[in-house]
């Protein structure tokens, strides 16, 4: 029962073959292949407009360099102070931005609220040359706490930043379990909604390692090539990266997979409600289930030897804070989650 994270599954069969099928003969290199070229045109059609695309292979590669690209080293960068790009990425987002100031910002379930963005902007003077000046705002969809943001609620984000010139990066480690919970066009919670660049997540999805970074301005992307190469993340064999995509996207395979993932997890909070011993700490809405375990719940999930992550409590909503004892547990399904597994876990907390 091994529930820790999405990172650990392997890649999908389509993918494997893709990749393998990528292998014969010789390719251009530095991101000149077929492969890439053809991922290029594939997230042109997936986005309904032309779109800057830069594949690379991690997420906080995609992340840091999308920051990079267009927020100046005495910038701000607006996030949930829980966002990946705050606590998880160990000063990547400030090293590639040269400096670029990480100002974390409260919300239940690491849900940006417009009024919280408003009051903080409110606090960085424009033109103080004491003070950073805040030039970008991210959000994570789908969140660290595995909430999802409507379009509308993206879109009054932006609004909320549009006065001051920000642009809106979103971190889409999670966009396909995102794209298939609200059965949206991906263009409806992105260039629509306001923002400007996206960190594709592919490796979570259903890859080895393959993200890519999606400007929707193309003018926004003049510094990249010469980012991700300084970040080597500029393949030589850029096909690895580019028939990993095309292994995704063909036929939506992308989707499925995420459908599948968030099906294992609407499964999981279903039984758990059902059985009315243990509360969720925020609402399942994608593919992950947090749930507040007391000690007896934590004894039992180890002599099973389920697999989780004892996770922050730092955006619980107020009210809702834990008990002496508890830990809010992250359960994460992938694709390849199976359902035995699911009701195996689901048997164990039950019984608590
Ligand atoms: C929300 C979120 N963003 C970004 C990342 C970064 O991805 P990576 O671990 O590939 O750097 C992760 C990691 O899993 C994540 O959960
Ligand atoms: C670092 C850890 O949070 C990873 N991003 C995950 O979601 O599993």
């Amino acid at each position: 029962m091994n529930f820790i994270s999405d990172n650990l599954a392997g890649a999908s069969a389509p993918v494997m073959l893709a990749m393998a099928a990528a292998n014969d003969g010789f390719a251009a290199g530095y991101g000149n292949d077929a492969w890439t070229r053809r991922v290029e045109g594939l997230f042109a059609d997936l986005f309904e407009r032309e779109v800057a695309v830069f594949l690379v292979t991690t997420g906080t590669a995609a992340n840091s360099l999308a920051l990079a690209s267009l927020v100046q080293p005495w910038g701000a960068v607006l996030c949930h102070h829980e966002a990946h790009i705050a606590a998880d990425e160990c000063g990547a987002p400030e090293f590639f931005t040269g400096g670029a100031k990480i100002v974390g910002l409260p919300g239940d379930g690491c849900k940006l609220a417009p009024e919280v963005v408003i009051d903080q902007l409110a606090r960085l003077r424009a033109g103080a040359v004491h003070q950073v000046q805040p030039q970008m705002l991210s959000i994570t969809q789908a969140t660290e706490c595995g909430l999802v943001y409507s379009a509308e609620e993206i879109a009054a984000l932006k609004q909320a930043v549009a006065p001051r010139g920000l642009k809106l990066h979103m971190d889409g480690a999670r966009f396909a379990n995102a794209v298939a919970a609200l059965g949206c066009a991906p263009a409806e919670i992105t260039w629509r909604a306001g923002v400007d660049v996206l960190s594709f997540g592919g490796t979570k999805n259903g890859a080895f390692a393959a993200e890519a970074v999606i400007v929707f301005d193309p003018a926004d992307a003049d510094e990249m090539p010469w980012r991700r190469k300084r970040a080597g993340h500029t393949l030589s064999k850029g096909r690895l990266i580019g028939a990993q995509f095309e292994g995704l996207l063909a036929s939506g395979h992308w989707l499925d997979l995420a459908r599948h993932a968030n099906a294992m997890a609407r499964r999981l909070a279903d039984a758990v409600a059902s059985a009315g011993k243990l509360r969720l700490a925020w609402a399942c809405e994608a593919n992950e289930v947090f749930l507040v375990l007391p000690s007896q719940a934590q004894v039992a999930l180890a002599a099973q030897g389920a697999q989780y992550i004892a996770w922050s409590d730092g955006a619980l909503p107020a009210g809702q804070a834990l008990q002496p004892g508890e830990v809010v547990g992250r359960f994460v399904c992938s694709f390849a989650t199976r359902i035995e597994e699911v009701d195996r876990l689901a048997a164990v907390l039950a019984t608590v």
